[in-house]
């Protein structure tokens, strides 16, 4: 270039003449050093993209000589997508009149593509016309970085390779070889022995995997996922995508440029993920999961089961969808406001389905926040729960009613009085509660079967309800036992009538299978507050009250009072004193000389039992034996009884002291057991004594008891047990049984003799029972003789033989034997 030629062959004539340019001139020394040394392209053009000049720096592409192409059209230097692009910056600039800056890549006469930043801008004149364009290439517009790719390549965490045609990998960064197991050194390598499996369990060597990424990059995949397995048998997933990579405008890509993410803790996540998306699938609960704005963004399979909705009915819906007006618009609230404040709620709710039916449901409701704390999602979990509460309701009906006549049970019962109480002691309320005995109900069982029993009292449920008041809770406690809570009552009159009503309908016959049966009841009644103010007050005094009515004849009604309890207390206290006696030494046996008034002398004695209570001192017979009979209790003792008075017996023998016999006293229970009769012999046996020694005294009552009095009777007789009876006149004489009986002796109560002589009416008795006794040729013997004056009378009456206080009172067996020593024992012993 020439140096005077330079800006001339820049500029027109008109310019190069004028002053402004001129001064430019004297620069053109500096600026032709500049061009040549300049390590940048510098391209200077005209408007019409004729390349004027170009600076040495040229030189260094792959391009014809410079003067082939200076003065000539770009296109004549570049490939025509290049040359159209530069030409089109040239134009913009010089229209825009401001530097336009780009970017292209030339190959340089190394045979290397290098990309070079560039900038083209116009040359102004004064008159501010552009004339021409310069163009300033800088190679290595990327120079800077560059130099640091190979320390961006390494720190990537991703892997790099850049892939040629053949599958050789010509460039890789620490990731890729550390990921695919290539050596540290290598920069260019063919790949070891490896092979990847994809997604759908294809098995690809690695060159195949190379290349198909090649194939792939050119199809527009954006990525594929490969699971990479190296010898070690380790494998690891890797999600690889790739680019092609074009050389100017050729169609075919010269390589591709991988990269390689591995991707195992996000398949972990996605089969973690998968595994969850299964678990709400599968999941019997129905799930809905809301967005933040409560749009329902997700149902599982569940939820469509259970509600009739598919997902795509209800997917960006809100939670109203499954309202319905049976909760309560305050639920929804409360709710929220739960959701809002706790985050969570739980709890039962009504739930509509497609059909419009709804259910009850379980439902736990829970606000998911993001890692920010802010409102994420919203989850409903929700379960059908309606059979569960039929069986709920079910059960709960089974725990509160009787199962036979469907009257409300003792729980029922006592939390209706337990809530009436509570109510009435803030409102001043008075309650009754009856008690409900049926008499006699035993007997049916026993007679007709347990299925005639229920049938009566499933009739005998039905009449009482219908006497009772709405409030009222008549409940069956078991058995024959009934209650019936009369709430809220004005009066006891009130109280009676309903009770005499119940009598009166439970006593009613009973038609039953073309039988006719009849029972009655006896109704105790407590009344609240005035007996008791809690619920198990108000039951035991009602029990008492009907124990009271039980006793007092049976099918009548029975007010408590404190005199029954204190009494009933008593008994229990006894009772339970009772129990322990027997082991504790408590009881002993005094004995009663029986006297022959002809001759004075002893001709036997009664045995009486005694109970020496530790703090109530000496306890009556008559008050403790009908409490041992009650529990049962009378055996072992009366068992006992006849061993004591056995053993006593044989003891005086051995004393030479002569007892012809000893009177013992027996009830009704002891005569029923099938073993009594058994036992008597035993003992008389094991203590070596002849049967007639002893004498059982039954009184008439106990007779009445017995089923087969004559059977029982007969095998003591039989036994050749001499049998008494005793408060003769007291109870139902029959001369009949008399005769039937095998009776050896009769006793004149001591209750006929108390005003005798005097009582005229008493006198004719104690005269009758003497001339019945002798017409039936038995012994008669009077007891509780106490003065000379009825000794008298019944020695005129031809009764000889005594009991009573007259010739002494009961003693202990020691006090009995210095009684017989003290009173002739030589011919006490005669008579025997
Ligand atoms: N006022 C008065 N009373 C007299 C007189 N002579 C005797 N007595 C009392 O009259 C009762 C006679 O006995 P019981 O009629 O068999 O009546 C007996 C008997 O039924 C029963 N009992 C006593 N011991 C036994 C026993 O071992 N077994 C059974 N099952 N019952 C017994 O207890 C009842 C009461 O016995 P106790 O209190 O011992 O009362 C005895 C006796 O102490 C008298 O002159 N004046």
């Amino acid at each position: 270039m020439r140096g005077d030629g330079w800006f001339h062959s820049v500029c027109s004539k008109d310019d190069y003449m004028t002053e402004r340019v001129e001064p430019l001139y004297k620069l053109d020394d500096v600026l032709q050093r500049i061009w040549r040394a300049a390590p940048v392209l510098i391209s200077i053009k005209n408007v019409q993209g004729e390349i004027l000049a170009a600076s040495d720096h040229f030189d260094q592409l792959e391009l014809p000589p410079r003067s082939q192409w200076l003065g000539k059209s770009i296109k004549e230097l570049f490939a025509p997508a290049i040359a159209q692009r530069i030409a089109g910056y040239d134009q913009q600039a010089l229209a825009q009149q401001r530097p336009i800056s780009f970017i292209e890549e030339w190959k340089t006469k190394q045979g290397k593509h290098e990309t070079y930043r560039a900038v083209s801008f116009p040359l102004i004149t004064s008159e501010e016309k552009a004339v021409c364009t310069i163009a300033v290439s800088r190679h290595g517009a990327h120079s800077s970085s560059n130099d640091e790719l190979p320390a961006v390549l390494s720190a990537l965490v991703e892997g790099v390779l850049k892939i040629e045609l053949d599958g050789a990998v010509s460039l890789s960064n620490t990731a890729a070889r550390e990921l695919l197991q290539l050596p540290e050194t290598s920069q260019q390598n063919w790949l070891p022995d490896w092979h990847v499996v994809d997604e759908e369990g294809k098995r690809l060597s690695a060159i195949e995997f190379l290349q198909a990424l090649q194939a792939f990059a050119t199809r527009d995949e954006t990525h594929k996922v490969v699971r990479f397995c190296a010898d070690s048998n380790a494998s690891k997933w890797l999600m690889a995508q790739a680019q092609p990579l074009y050389r100017d405008n050729e169609k075919k890509p010269y390589a591709t440029v991988a990269s390689l993410v591995p991707i195992d803790q996000l398949k972990k996540a996605e089969h973690e993920l998968a595994i969850y998306a299964d678990l709400l699938e599968r999941t019997s609960e129905a799930i809905i999961v809301y967005n933040a704005e409560r749009r329902i963004i997700k149902v599982n399979r569940a939820f469509s089961k259970l509600t009739g909705y598919s997902a795509d009915d209800v997917v960006g819906a809100g939670p109203e969808v499954f309202r319905t007006p049976i909760n309560s618009p305050e639920r929804y609230q409360q709710i929220d406001a739960a959701l809002t404040v706790d985050g969570c709620w739980q709890g039962e709710v009504e739930r509509s389905r497609r059909d419009g039916s709804s259910f009850t449901a379980w439902l736990t409701c829970n606000r998911i926040e993001d890692g920010h704390g802010e409102l994420s999602h919203f989850i409903s979990i929700f379960s059908d729960i309606s059979e569960i509460k039929h069986q709920q309701r079910t059960l709960d009906y089974l725990a509160h009613h009787d199962s036979l006549t469907g009257l409300p049970n003792r729980n029922l019962l006592f939390d209706r009085i337990d809530h009436a109480i509570n109510v009435a002691t803030r409102k001043n309320g008075i309650h009754a509660l009856l008690f409900i005995d049926l008499d006699h109900f035993k007997e049916i069982n026993d007679s007709a079967g347990h299925g005639t029993g229920d049938k009566v009292l499933i009739e005998a449920a039905r009449r009482m309800q219908l006497c009772t008041r709405k409030q009222d809770t008549l409940a069956r406690l078991g058995g024959d036992e009934f209650m019936l809570f009369m709430e809220g009552v004005t009066s006891k009159e009130e109280v009676s009538v309903v009770a005499n009503r119940l009598l009166n309908v439970i006593s009613a016959p009973y038609q039953i299978e073309h039988k006719e049966f009849f029972i009655s009841a006896s109704i105790g009644i407590s009344y609240f507050p005035e007996d008791g103010n809690d619920v198990e007050a108000l039951l035991t005094y009602a029990d008492i009250a009907m124990y009271q009515a039980k006793s007092s004849g049976r099918n009548r009604l029975s007010w408590y009072n404190r005199r029954l309890s204190e009494e009933l207390s008593e008994r229990v206290s006894l009772e339970r004193a009772l129990h322990r006696a027997l082991g504790h030494d408590e009881l002993f046996v005094v004995y009663q000389p029986q006297i022959d008034v002809l001759s004075g002398q002893i001709i036997g004695a009664e045995a009486l039992l005694r109970w020496q209570h530790p703090e109530r001192g000496l306890v009556s017979p008559a008050l403790f034996i009908p409490i041992a009979e009650k529990t049962g209790l009378i055996n072992a003792i009366g068992d006992w009884v006849l061993d004591q008075v056995c053993r006593q017996i044989a003891e005086w023998d051995q004393q030479g002291l002569n007892v012809p016999l000893v009177a013992v006293n027996v009830s009704a229970q002891q005569l029923g057991s099938e073993q009594f009769a058994d036992r008597v012999l035993a003992h008389l046996i094991h203590h070596q004594l002849s049967s007639e020694r002893l004498e059982l005294e039954l009184t008439e009552s106990v007779l009445m008891c017995l089923d087969d009095a004559n059977a029982c009777m007969r095998r003591f007789a039989d036994a050749g047990i001499r049998l008494a009876i005793d408060d003769f006149g007291t109870g139902f004489s029959s001369l009949a049984y008399l005769r039937a009986l095998p009776v050896q002796r009769l006793k004149i109560d001591r209750s006929f003799l108390m005003e005798v002589p005097g009582n005229r009416n008493d006198e004719s008795i104690v005269r009758a029972v003497i001339g019945l006794a002798h017409n039936l040729n038995i012994d008669v013997i009077a007891e509780g003789v106490e003065t000379e004056l009825q000794q008298q009378f019944l020695h005129q009456n031809h009764c000889y033989a005594v009991q009573g206080y007259l010739h002494g009172k009961p003693i202990k067996a020691n006090d009995f034997a210095a009684y017989l020593r003290r009173t002739s024992p030589s011919e006490n012993r005669l008579l025997r």
